[in-house]
């Protein structure tokens, strides 16, 4: 494997606020922005667009992770994701490339991405934590309960809290022992992902327990179909996925207020306005 970039480890945003990781979903159906940029010249615009309203960390996907969607094959997320990351780390992004498939994170590091971001946290390929570890690089481990086909089926919690901050510490301890560095790990909830929806909210609740771990923590909720519920009378139908951002930002105005490491959102400027609102207020005299 070639070198990959190295990024300033760990990666802190100038203001001081949480990293602002941009999603680039490379899929044709994406729950949150299905197929919009499934071409490589439209995900490679708008992974330049994330960049130019502010983004830290342009997140590159070519799997689809949507309570039942069916795996692409590796030959296909490949196809999917190496032009795109090709062309965005050329143009200075800091890129992390979203998959559980350690030859396509190999692949990616090799064209210019400088961080994995793995949905399953090395859980669902058993090479991906030793190949993380002998590329050295940032590592985002997520919470995570088995493949979407059947995620939602492990939704059981008796506290959701307290079982995640023990699933994702024991991951991390997991991730060391196979060489990769602690301090390159970050932690994911993993909003949305074997989670109903009040587990989310209890997450929020208790991020202050998820920020107690030895680890930075990135927080995903953008355009969760949780968020999708709010202002919705119960059994009603969630609001579409492009109406979403506001109450996205409101949840990185949480995260900003309570010090997490980084949000992972589609739409930047409404979550670094909100961040920066949280900053201000809590600067004022
Ligand atoms: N680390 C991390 N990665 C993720 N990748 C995909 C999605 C779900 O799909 P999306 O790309 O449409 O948000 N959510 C997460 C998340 O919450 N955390």
């Amino acid at each position: 494997m070639s070198t990959p970039p190295t990024v300033a480890w760990p990666l802190r945003r100038s203001d001081g606020l949480p990293v602002v990781m941009g999603v680039v979903n490379v899929t044709p159906d994406s729950f949150s922005d299905g197929g919009q940029w499934f071409e490589p010249s439209a995900a490679i615009e708008h992974g330049r667009e994330l960049m130019s309203q502010g983004a830290d960390i342009v997140d590159v996907g070519g799997e689809s992770t949507r309570p039942g969607a069916e795996r692409p094959s590796v030959a296909e997320e490949r196809r999917r994701v190496l032009p795109v990351v090709t062309a965005l780390a050329a143009a200075g992004a800091v890129v992390s490339v979203d998959t559980m498939r350690a030859e396509v994170a190999a692949d990616a590091l090799a064209a210019g991405a400088a961080i994995v971001n793995d949905v399953s946290g090395g859980m669902a390929d058993p090479e991906m934590a030793g190949m993380v570890a002998e590329a050295g690089v940032p590592f985002v481990a997520m919470h995570w309960r088995g493949h979407s086909a059947d995620m939602q089926s492990r939704a059981v919690y008796g506290d959701v809290v307290g079982e995640v901050v023990a699933e994702l510490s024991r991951r991390a301890d997991e991730l060391v022992a196979a060489g990769i560095a602690a301090d390159r790990i970050v932690l994911d909830p993993g909003f949305g992902f074997a989670k109903l929806t009040g587990h989310n909210w209890s997450l929020l609740r208790g991020l202050d327990r998820l920020l107690a771990l030895d680890h930075p923590i990135l927080v995903g909720t953008s355009r969760k179909t949780f968020l999708g519920r709010i202002g919705v009378p119960a059994g009603g139908q969630p609001r579409p996925p492009l109406d979403r951002d506001p109450a996205t930002a409101a949840t990185s105005m949480h995260a900003a207020r309570l010090g997490a490491w980084g949000v992972r959102v589609h739409h930047i400027p409404s979550t670094l306005d909100a961040m920066r609102v949280a900053r201000a207020i809590q600067e004022a005299q």
